[in-house]
């Protein structure tokens, strides 16, 4: 394993440069910015010592302009390169990183839901927006900075090592001990920096579970432990600050009083020099700028050796979400129409591998025929609906539509002539009308409006402050779970589907949204196959045929009331319901 790891991370690397260079051009800019600030960084400290030398000392001032002038530009130089590079390594890491997101982001919508069954959506959010920022920190600012550091440091070590070999060494004594100090303290800040991010994210993690089970917290009582929890974690994060603030203040004044000894060094070694005639004075003022330009150059290249290890890290989970095969197919046929028969063929179905959950499944669906499927809860109910909506593919067996392979139907098709009512509506930030829309790109507000008044939802929705136009947020908090199955029963009728799957949610419905609801799902119904699940048995009086589900398979199935004749299962389920009620 330990063996392994240099090999993956050099692969690792190897790809996201690889993916990276498709921003080729804006690179081209980066590299040549690097180069130039390089360079312009040596210049000053040069034209100094020339002043000094040639004109300062021998105390000649004709044309003296010019070289005053000179170093002016080569600052100037400097600024420019230095604002060049940062604005383009910034470019550069932004056109990385909305490839790496979006990437990521496409990858979510098109995986199919075996995938999000691994993945918590914390975890998934994690990636896409503080992995991807930590690669853009690390990978791109920090290795082209760093790069643009080491191409800094061989400048100067360059151009010392030409004007003067013995000073250079006397000048380069201090850089072991500054690479330790950056390295032992710059780690150490770094660490404890990421510390204080930890607890913040803890601190909005504890605030966020106040607000949202603010009611639970009241029912049970537990308003004094929730603060007591809340002030730990401040006073943690109070600690990790503090620690930040005793690093910070020992790092960069220690790096600053390390390469200060070099200029000791060079002074006192220079000055030894310039008396004896053997360098000059220019030279030394010239040791005494680069000594100083030693310190970042070197922090920079330390921090970015010391944060390799979690940018690869993060490299690792971001490719690990890109390379999952469990990606949605939307090859194969695509219809205009369905016929509306569905044929369940043996249909073995496990989440899981070895933990079947539908157990050799056969049921006829004709068109137009109206079924109710029931059972207890955990039975593989809501499963069935998910493989008719194909979101999974049977594991054995097949499920026939109009005599095909659901397998060689396209998703999107399939998807497409199916309405789908979802036992827990989700509603999308923007209007009402925006939430009823997206079920049909092509269907007009007109359309909507004819929708809801057919499923007589209409005089509901008007009855909201803004209609149409109340923000689904503000509805979200002001409907209940039937009054927002209501909204999902006018998305599935906008769609005009030729099959509809139902999964009901009276149980928590008032008795008079309910028969609202129920008259929606009956027109919604109304010459379309259609599969309801059946929480409340009610509602299966509407249904052709009953389909009893217990524990993944069949256990019985025929028209209501002949089961109910058959004191059965049914029956059984029928009078336990009742007896509740
Ligand atoms: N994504 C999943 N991963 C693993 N197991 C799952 C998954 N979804 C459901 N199951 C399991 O499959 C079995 C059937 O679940 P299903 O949701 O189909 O039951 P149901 O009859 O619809 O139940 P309910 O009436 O409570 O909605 C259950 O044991 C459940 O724990």
């Amino acid at each position: 394993m330990a063996s392994e790891a240099p090999k993956s991370s050099l692969s690792l690397l190897k790809r996201f440069i690889g993916e990276a260079l498709s921003h080729r051009r804006t690179l081209v800019i980066v590299i040549l910015s690097i180069i130039g600030s390089a360079l312009a960084v040596l210049a000053p400290p040069y034209i100094l010592s020339v002043a000094i030398d040639r004109y300062i000392v021998p105390g000649n001032y004709d044309r003296f302009w010019v070289i005053a002038l000179l170093y002016l530009c080569a600052l100037i130089a400097q600024w420019f390169f230095a604002t060049l590079q940062t604005f383009y390594i910034e470019v550069f890491g932004q056109k990385v990183l909305r490839d790496l997101r979006a990437r990521l982001h496409e990858k979510v919508l098109r995986s199919s839901l075996a995938f999000f069954k691994n993945q918590s959506t914390g975890d998934l959010v994690s990636r896409i927006i503080n992995d991807t920022g930590i690669v853009n920190d690390v990978l791109v600012s920090g290795l082209l900075g760093g790069l643009g550091s080491l191409l800094s440091l061989v400048g100067i070590i360059v151009a010392m090592l030409l004007l003067d070999v013995r000073l250079t060494l006397v000048t380069l004594t201090s850089v072991p001990l500054m690479i330790l100090v950056a390295y032992y303290f710059g780690g150490k800040m770094r660490r404890a920096y990421r510390e204080t991010r930890q607890k913040i994210a803890k601190i909005s993690s504890v605030v966020e579970e106040s607000v949202a089970g603010v009611e639970t917290i009241r029912a049970f009582g537990r308003e004094a432990e929730v603060e007591r929890e809340f002030s730990r974690v401040s006073r943690d994060t109070i600690k990790a600050y503090l620690r930040v603030a005793v690093y910070m203040g020992l790092f960069w004044p220690l790096m600053n009083i390390t390469s200060l000894l070099s200029v000791v060094f060079v002074i006192a070694y220079g000055g030894y020099l310039a008396y004896q005639g053997a360098v000059s004075v220019g030279v030394v003022v010239a040791f005494i700028q680069y000594a100083q330009r030693f310190r970042g150059p070197i922090n920079n290249v330390v921090s970015m050796y010391d944060s390799l290890q979690s940018a690869l890290a993060a490299l690792e989970r971001i490719y690990e979400v890109l390379d999952d095969e469990n990606v949605e197919d939307y090859r194969g046929i695509h219809f205009n129409k369905l016929g509306g028969e569905i044929k369940f063929d043996n249909v073995w179905f496990e989440y899981e591998r070895g933990r079947p959950v539908l157990k050799g499944i056969n049921l006829h669906i004709p068109p137009a025929s109206k079924i109710a499927v029931v059972g207890r809860t955990g039975a593989g109910k809501t499963t069935i609906a998910n493989l008719i909506m194909r979101f999974y593919d049977p594991t054995e067996g097949r499920i026939l539509y109009d005599g095909i392979d659901g397998r060689e139907i396209s998703r999107k098709s399939l998807r497409r002539k199916v309405g789908y009512v979802p036992q827990e509506t989700y509603l999308f930030p923007g209007t009402i009308m925006e939430n009823i829309l997206m079920a049909n790109p092509e269907a007009s507000e007109e359309d909507v409006i004819r929708v809801c008044r057919q499923l007589g939802v209409h005089e509901f929705i008007m009855r909201l402050p803004k209609g149409y136009e109340t923000s689904a947020g503000e509805a979200g908090k002001l409907l209940s779970v039937g009054e927002r199955q209501l909204i999902s029963l006018a998305r599935a009728l906008l769609k005009d589907p030729d099959i509809v799957i139902l999964d009901e949610a009276l149980s928590s419905v008032d008795p008079k949204t309910e028969r609202l609801v129920q008259d929606a799902m009956l027109k919604l119904m109304e010459g379309r196959t259609s599969i309801i699940i059946a929480h409340r048995l009610g509602i299966t009086r509407f249904a052709d045929k009953v389909v009893v589900v217990d524990n993944g398979k069949i256990v019985e199935e025929g028209p209501p009331e002949e089961l109910l004749a058959r004191k059965g299962h049914f029956y059984r389920l029928y009078t336990s319901q009742m007896g509740e009620a």
